[in-house]
């Protein structure tokens, strides 16, 4: 995949509420087929409060990267209260919500997913993306009245911060990580983002994609998709398989970093999103990691050879940013048989 990012930057941003028709910028040449293989199948569903839980985790991790979880303790009348903020954000006019655009360089703010630039078409999507308090940005969006939205949003992050914090501990364990390379975790160092997505209805959904293909860079994603469909997950050997949304049900992916240090025993997760003629669909994906200046590696087990060197989390998502493909590749320790 080429860096085509100076073109990328050129793009003119789209003003959904305006297209008739699907212009040639967002037309991708295959987007439903690139593998010619539709899965079947579901991903496993895990109930937090099972005694089992952790076994039943670990085994949907090994096998398909991704799982629904029910029982979280999230209360549903949070998630609504992010959802009317998210509708109050992605339905104002065009010019309103540029005004709080990602500046170059930056991670937070309004605009394309951060993957962008490495596609040569422009996907079918807005983002909005948040690392503690959104402040800055929403006040430019809404000078007199941002309080109740930023409020809303550190409240969500809190508590996905609490799950991520317990479903880690199991995978960390499931993994065999020692006690003090996990001290980050619960800690208020670690590292958390919330992505607010928003997919509007498609005259062309055929011919469009909503998010390209992609494994999250951090360790897990707790994702909650409101009732319309469109992601999915690639499962080796079977293809492209729909994750249906469950209502009150939340998404566990596992991230890049969690490939690293379960030394490929869970594997992070290829996933993308589709789009409707119809219906818009959001989502909210919240990213949980250890701090930027952890450094990971693979277990060290007596008998097990590391597949991947051992690096600074920074490091990673540097290379992660650079070259989105081949950042797994690159970390790889050669085999020398
Ligand atoms: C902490 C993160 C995780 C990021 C980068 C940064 C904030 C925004 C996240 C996303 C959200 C949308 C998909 C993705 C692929 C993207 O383009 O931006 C994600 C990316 C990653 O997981 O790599
Ligand atoms: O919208 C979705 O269901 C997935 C979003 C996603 O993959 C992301 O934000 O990283
Ligand atoms: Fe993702």
């Amino acid at each position: 995949m080429a860096n085509i990012s100076e073109e990328a930057a050129n793009r003119i941003p789209l003003d959904f509420s305006s297209v008739k028709s699907l212009p040639d910028s967002h037309a991708w040449p295959h987007p439903g087929c690139s593998d010619g293989l539709s899965g079947s199948g579901s991903i496993p569903v895990v109930d937090l409060m099972d005694p089992n839980a952790m076994e039943a985790i670990g085994l949907a991790c090994e096998s398909w990267g991704a799982f629904q979880l029910n029982n979280h303790g999230i209360p549903l009348s949070l998630i609504e209260q992010v959802e009317v903020q998210a509708t109050r954000l992605f339905t104002l006019p065009a010019h309103r919500k540029f005004k709080a655009q990602r500046s170059p360089g930056s991670i937070t703010g309004y605009g394309p997913a951060l993957i962008s630039p490495f596609f040569p078409k422009s996907m079918w999507h807005e983002g909005f993306t948040i690392i503690g308090s959104p402040s800055d940005h929403a006040k430019r969006i809404w000078p007199y009245d941002h309080a109740r939205f930023c409020e809303i949003m550190e409240n969500y992050q809190k508590q996905m911060k609490k799950l991520a914090e317990e479903v880690t501990r199991m995978i960390l364990k499931l993994v065999g990580v020692r006690d003090e390379e996990k001290e980050w975790v619960g800690s208020s160092e670690s590292s958390g983002a919330l992505q607010l997505n928003w997919y509007p209805p498609c005259p062309e959904p055929e011919r469009a994609m909503g998010l390209a293909p992609h494994t999250d860079t951090s360790l897990l994603t707790i994702l909650y998709q409101a009732q319309t469909s469109g992601l999915e997950i690639l499962k080796q050997g079977e293809g492209w398989v729909p994750v249906r949304p469950h209502p009150g049900a939340l998404v566990v992916h596992a991230g890049d970093l969690l490939h690293v240090m379960s030394n490929a025993r869970f594997p992070s997760v290829l996933h993308r999103v589709t789009v409707n003629r119809t219906r818009q669909r959001y989502s909210f994906a919240y990213f949980y990691g250890p701090p930027q200046h952890c450094v990971i590696s693979p277990p060290a087990f007596q008998n097990s050879v590391p597949r991947f060197r051992a690096l600074t989390v920074k490091e990673y998502m540097d290379i992660k940013a650079n070259n989105p493909d081949l950042a797994l590749s690159s970390i790889t320790i050669a085999s020398t048989h």
